[in-house]
């Protein structure tokens, strides 16, 4: 069945015009003026409304085994979520632990989110122990499965913690197989040894998960990650950047030219670590994930204005999700509250409202931030992340001048809390078409599409937006030797 949408404003990275589109079979065959719907085909009409590509949420963790409990927004309801919101692919993390194999955790996430997907998904790896067999499921993951991104962690010691030299290693074989880096970053050792002695100090509550690890822990990781992927010339991703001085780090090791990208969350854009703070234990815990939020509060605008001016380059969510009864497994102590937020409902939402209706950025580089360069980035553009022919008919019919509340009460999320309670949010998904689909309609509130509708998205390595500058700085990274005469000096005896 095609559908047309009649009379949008076009908005891409770089452009906007108005004109019509039409979809058939999933992709995207015309968009012009006054375009003749076909036989049965469904019209939609956009008219005084904006058509953006689907947004992708670079960052997911849908019904993550995790601190002993699982993610409560599985795939199904947290892709649900995401379409309401004006998202239509995730990015969600295979992560497995120590000692087990990335082809059997592929195969286990992709069982888990095959039938319930309702949205296009693809995945990245997480690399949680460093071996001659990770090395060479790594190259089989990038060259059959369709992944081209592993994320290393410099936190949770222990459990999924890689030391420098492993990294490097990690890095160095990403970099020969043309895959992205990824990074959690945040100084491991400094968070253990600090949330003993704040525990022993007597502060359980969520507030001394902030004060174990303040931003230069997250700042000092940030740099070091970015010097050992820029060792190896290896393009680096930061994912979750939640403080100023992380972002801060991203910039300059930009405009020193390495290869690095950085990815603020709807949480970090969207509100701050003030809550852990708060009074009430639910509400403070809630808020609990890693890196943490920061308790200054000019922390969102100074991100969005980073994201703005491109020194940040894409958005996730990091949406991990539990309940309250989950997050009271740490009620006595904070290390054990379940680390994870929501956000892919409310991405778009909160980023429109934050940043485009405040008047940091404009409604192209609204696109380039929640879809565009995401697209460009993992490799799937153009089939994702513009509006063109040929592209993956992923659409959504954008209302700037409608408004809601956000709550827990009416959200689409399985979870039991919203970070983003109360905030009154500008622009609306009113219709959100996915793969050539009517997936959600907000009037009304329907879904129209089932559990399996979306598909996974495999990618190549070697993506061009990323690799063209790692092949221009190869030859940098030749060592080069000095021809010169052997020294025949003396040499002194070191004693045995
Ligand atoms: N971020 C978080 O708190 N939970 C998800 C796992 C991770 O990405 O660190
Ligand atoms: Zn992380």
């Amino acid at each position: 069945m095609a559908v047309l949408v009649k009379n949008g404003k076009i908005v891409n990275h770089d452009r906007s015009f108005k004109a019509d589109v039409l979809c058939v079979d999933g992709k995207i065959v015309e968009v012009g003026e006054n375009i003749q719907a076909p036989e049965n085909c469904q019209v939609i009409d956009a008219t005084d409304r904006l058509v953006i590509p689907g947004g992708i949420d670079t960052h997911t963790h849908m019904q993550l085994p995790f601190m002993g409990t699982y993610a409560v927004d599985d795939f199904h309801t947290g892709t649900r979520a995401a379409l309401s919101g004006g998202t239509t692919m995730i990015c969600d993390f295979v992560l497995g632990g120590k000692g087990t194999s990335l082809i059997d955790n592929f195969k286990q996430w992709k069982s888990w989110a095959d039938p319930k997907v309702m949205c296009d998904f693809t995945f990245h790896m997480g690399i949680t122990w460093w071996s001659e067999q990770i090395r060479e499921e790594m190259s089989k993951i990038a060259s059959e499965y369709g992944v081209n991104s592993f994320k290393t962690f410099m936190a949770y010691k222990d459990v999924f913690m890689l030391e420098d030299d492993e990294m490097l290693e990690c890095y160095r074989h990403a970099a020969g197989i043309g895959a992205l880096a990824m990074v959690h970053a945040e100084n491991g050792h400094i968070i253990d040894r600090e949330s003993k002695r704040m525990v022993a100090e007597g502060v359980t509550g969520p507030e001394g998960h902030e004060m174990c690890r303040p931003e230069h822990v997250e700042a000092e990781a940030t740099q070091r990650a970015c010097v050992i992927a820029d060792t190896v010339n290896c393009p680096i991703y930061v994912v979750h950047v939640m403080s100023k001085s992380a972002g801060k780090v991203v910039s300059e090791m930009r405009r020193d030219g390495k290869v690095v990208f950085g990815e603020p969350i709807a949480a970090s854009l969207g509100t701050d670590g003030t809550n852990y703070w708060h009074k009430c234990w639910r509400h403070a815990a809630a808020h609990v994930m890693g890196p943490p939020l920061r308790p200054d509060p000019s922390t969102p605008k100074i991100l969005m204005k980073q994201l703005a001016c491109g020194e940040l380059e894409c958005t996730g969510t990091d949406n991990c999700t539990f309940n309250g009864n989950q997050k009271a497994l740490g009620k006595d102590d904070f290390r054990k509250i379940p680390n994870g937020v929501n956000g892919v409902e409310d991405r778009m939402g909160v980023i429109w409202t934050k940043g485009v209706h405040s008047g940091i950025m404009d409604e192209n580089r609204f696109v380039a931030v929640t879809s565009t360069n995401a697209a460009k980035v993992f490799n799937m553009y153009p089939q994702k992340g513009i509006i063109q022919v040929g592209s993956d008919a992923d659409l959504v019919v954008w209302n700037p001048d409608r408004s809601r509340n956000i709550s827990k009460d009416t959200h689409h999320q399985a979870v039991d809390w919203n970070i983003f309670e109360g905030m009154e949010i500008h622009g609306i998904a009113e219709k959100v078409i996915s793969r050539g689909v009517l997936a959600y309609e907000h009037d009304g509130d329907f879904f129209h599409v089932e559990q399996g509708h979306g598909k996974f998205v495999p990618r190549q390595p070697y993506s061009e937006y990323v690799y063209s500058r790692i092949r221009q700085r190869e030859k940098f990274y030749k060592p080069q030797k000095v021809e010169r005469e052997p020294y025949t000096g003396p040499v002194i005896k070191l004693p045995q």
